[in-house]
């Protein structure tokens, strides 16, 4: 990415990547913290664009803005220049139909499984139908929770926790996932499940997803582009198209085509520091 594609102006429509109108743009995106003792510069000049269904990852090193790009994103902090543009509209606040799944489950300890993922239909209507339930019974099913519903959080593992933070913003409608580092406390077995899980779902249900990870292994299994972010200030410095077939098998890590990719993003990480 050459920096001064990065710096035009900010329109819409953005200039297209050639394969479709894209689902989220971000457009020459910056970002400065200023409320401490000295200035940090976050973000340098950021642009990308996500088309619908499709599964990017981000990696870089710890410090180089990701959960801070993925938080303007969503609408929840505001860029100092530049914009984001989710399904054709500026992004000022976070947009119903994005889902955020953060490494910390965020489950409310008082409730049950089944009325943690109802809690954002409860606060959005004012009251929970039966309709409401039944999609959210289905949901818990598709993400292999069948049965626990009536479950407390301290009751479940740390992989059923994040299945429960699925199911509640699949309910909630989200079409683009914002995932940052959402199975980077699991143990590698269930991490691996959960990855797995993630594509499942993705197949069926055709969601776009933003993901933040620190495993190259999961950013290349999981991906259909791998984006490199750069030491603070964060700037997108390498990316990489993943051209594994899908539906991804665990075999395939163990090819030659994810060793050369895995490999790959190696290559750009290193040049540019460690990734912790
Ligand atoms: N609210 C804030 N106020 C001040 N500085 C902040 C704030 N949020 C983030 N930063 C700083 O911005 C920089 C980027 O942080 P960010 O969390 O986006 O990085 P990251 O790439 O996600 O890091 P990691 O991989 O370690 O999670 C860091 O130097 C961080 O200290």
């Amino acid at each position: 990415m050459n920096s001064s594609s990065n710096e035009r102006a900010v329109e819409w429509p953005p200039p297209s990547s050639g394969v479709g109108q894209p689902l989220l743009v971000v457009d020459g995106v910056g970002k400065s913290f200023t409320e401490g003792p000295t200035p940090i510069r976050a973000l340098q000049t950021v642009s990308l664009q996500v088309q619908p269904g499709e599964i990017v990852c981000l990696l870089g090193p710890s410090g180089s803005g990701k959960s801070t790009l993925l938080r303007i994103v969503g609408g929840l902090i505001r860029p100092d220049r530049g914009r984001v543009w989710f399904d054709g509209q500026p992004v000022q606040e976070p947009h119903p139909s994005m889902g955020f799944i953060f490494q910390s489950t965020n489950l409310m300890p008082w409730r049950t499984v089944l009325d943690n993922v109802l809690l954002p239909v409860e606060v959005q209507k004012g009251r929970v139908e039966a309709r409401d339930r039944e999609q959210a019974q289905e949901l818990l099913a598709l993400v292999g929770l069948d049965g626990f519903s009536h479950l407390y959080p301290r009751q479940l593992s740390g992989g059923m926790a994040q299945r429960v933070v699925l199911a509640r913003t699949l309910l909630h409608g989200a079409r683009l996932l914002l995932m940052d580092e959402p199975f980077g406390a699991l143990d590698a077995l269930t991490r691996e499940r959960m990855n797995l899980e993630l594509l499942r779902i993705h197949r069926l249900q055709a969601k776009t997803i933003l993901m933040v990870t620190h495993s190259i292994a999961e950013a290349v299994f999981l991906a259909d582009r791998v984006l490199v972010m750069s030491e603070r200030p964060g700037r997108i410095v390498a990316q990489l198209p993943v051209d594994l077939p899908r539906p991804r098998t665990i075999d395939m890590m163990a090819g030659e085509a994810f060793g050369r990719l895995t490999l790959q993003v190696r290559r750009y990480i290193g040049e540019v520091g460690e990734l912790d």
